[in-house]
């Protein structure tokens, strides 16, 4: 088997440590190879290195030489890295007798390509650089696609961060082997759902993956309409950076659980079994699923609601408001209802949404004779409402107030 070869130069600016160190014989290969060849640049250094040999003393050695950080990944396949500040390297020992038998284990062609720093020299044993210069995402085989098929899903993923298209016969495999991907562990699932719905062309590939089954398996009511909404999503969000500097501070992030909200059945306790199949933190479920709850509150409503209503929406929905506000414009929940809850938001100094304590219950204990019960935070909460209604604006008429309501009850 010949190997397909090119001198090539390619510069690594912001490699972390010094070159002098790396065996001859070491390889970087996959994405920083493919990225290197396509002048991207990552906020993160992130190289996989090759090694026919020594691979976890290789990344001791350069881990000591600089300081620098040291992990075994993965005992049994020998992969070690080192970590630096700016980013990682790793070392694998080379899958197979040869380089050329473990770039043909890769996934696509594109991620296949070898570099060598001391011969300045490419090993492209499948054409991938010409895929590159083509924008083509192509499998190795269909087999390799079958021995990981999370990366049925990373042809989408990387379609969408490279602006690449999937090659036809390559998608027409995909689609055959699409339920292959409930195998997977579900973390990795997540992170490249994650990865898809965080790019702005993520929309369109998560449309084609979900044309071709990869996405029914884990949110089952996805339709064609989702990814209207989705598409959306982002516009209703930019609208809301447009009114709300703190909104756009944290945007990145709403967005994203905004757009997770929308793909999850809209029943709150799907979503969150949903979400618990791919293993999504606590703190997104909790964010998602109670996003799904106001939003399907808010689509009930026909006018309008009360100050008391809206207190009482507030101390539910505060925490998720910018996710819920954007999945409520993008379904068209009235606007009559929504952007005067919008408008309160905003305003930091809204006693709805931020209810002042005008007293405390231990001074309803003490000024009222009271002993702790339940009365105690029935009457602090009508205080908040009744302040919130401007019927009170003080302590003393706050008492006032709470004895009237005792004397009623
Ligand atoms: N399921 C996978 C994961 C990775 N790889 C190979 O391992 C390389 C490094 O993997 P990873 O860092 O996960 O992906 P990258 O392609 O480098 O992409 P990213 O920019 O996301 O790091 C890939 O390029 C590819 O050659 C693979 O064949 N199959
Ligand atoms: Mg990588």
């Amino acid at each position: 088997m010949t190997l397909r070869t090119a001198s090539l130069s390619l510069s690594f600016p912001d490699l972390p440590c010094d070159l002098d160190l790396l065996p001859t014989s070491a390889y970087l290969v996959g994405g920083a190879v493919r990225d290197a060849l396509l002048g991207r640049k990552g906020a993160y250094v992130d190289l996989d290195f090759v090694v026919p040999e020594k691979s976890v003393e290789t990344a001791q050695q350069i881990a000591n030489y600089h300081r620098a950080g040291f992990v075994v990944l993965d005992e049994a396949r020998q992969i070690a890295r080192v970590v630096f500040p700016q980013g990682t390297l790793d070392f694998a020992l080379q899958e197979g007798a040869t380089l050329d038998k473990d770039l043909r284990r890769r996934d696509f062609t594109i991620n296949a390509i070898a570099y060598n720093f001391c011969q300045q020299q490419a090993i492209d044993p499948l054409g991938g650089i010409q895929d590159l210069q083509r924008g083509i995402i192509r499998m190795v085989s269909p087999e390799n696609l079958k021995d990981d098929p999370l990366r049925l899903l990373r042809a989408y993923r990387q379609a969408a961060q490279l602006g690449f298209q999937i090659d036809n016969d390559t998608r027409e495999q995909i689609r055959l082997l699409a339920p292959l991907i409930t195998r997977i562990a579900a973390e990795r699932v997540q992170s490249e759902f994650n990865y898809i719905l965080a790019h702005d062309l993520g929309n369109k590939w998560l449309q084609y993956a979900w044309e071709d089954g990869l996405v029914t398996p884990w949110f089952p009511t996805v339709d064609r309409e989702k990814f209207a909404e989705i598409e959306s999503v982002a516009i209703s969000a930019k609208y809301l950076v447009n009114k709300w500097h703190n909104f756009g501070e944290n945007c990145p992030k709403w967005l994203y659980l905004a757009k997770l909200a929308t793909l999850v059945t809209q029943k709150p306790e799907i979503a969150e079994s949903e979400l618990e199949k791919l293993k999504y933190s606590r703190s997104h479920i909790k964010a998602v699923t109670a996003t799904v709850k106001h939003l399907l509150y808010l689509q009930t409503l026909t006018s309008p609601l009360s100050l008391r209503e809206q207190y009482f929406f507030f101390l539910e929905a505060k925490k998720v408001f910018p996710i819920l506000a954007t999945r409520a414009m993008t379904v068209g929940v009235d606007s009559a209802i929504l952007i005067p809850l919008i408008e309160r938001y905003l305003d930091k100094n809204d006693l709805v949404v931020h209810p002042q304590q005008l007293l405390t219950g231990n001074d309803l204990l003490q000024e009222l004779q009271l002993q702790p019960s339940p009365i105690i935070g029935y009457l602090l909460t009508e205080i908040k409402i009744a302040h919130i209604e401007g019927k009170v604006s003080n302590k003393q008429e706050a008492l006032e107030f709470a004895s009237e309501l005792l004397k009623r009850n």
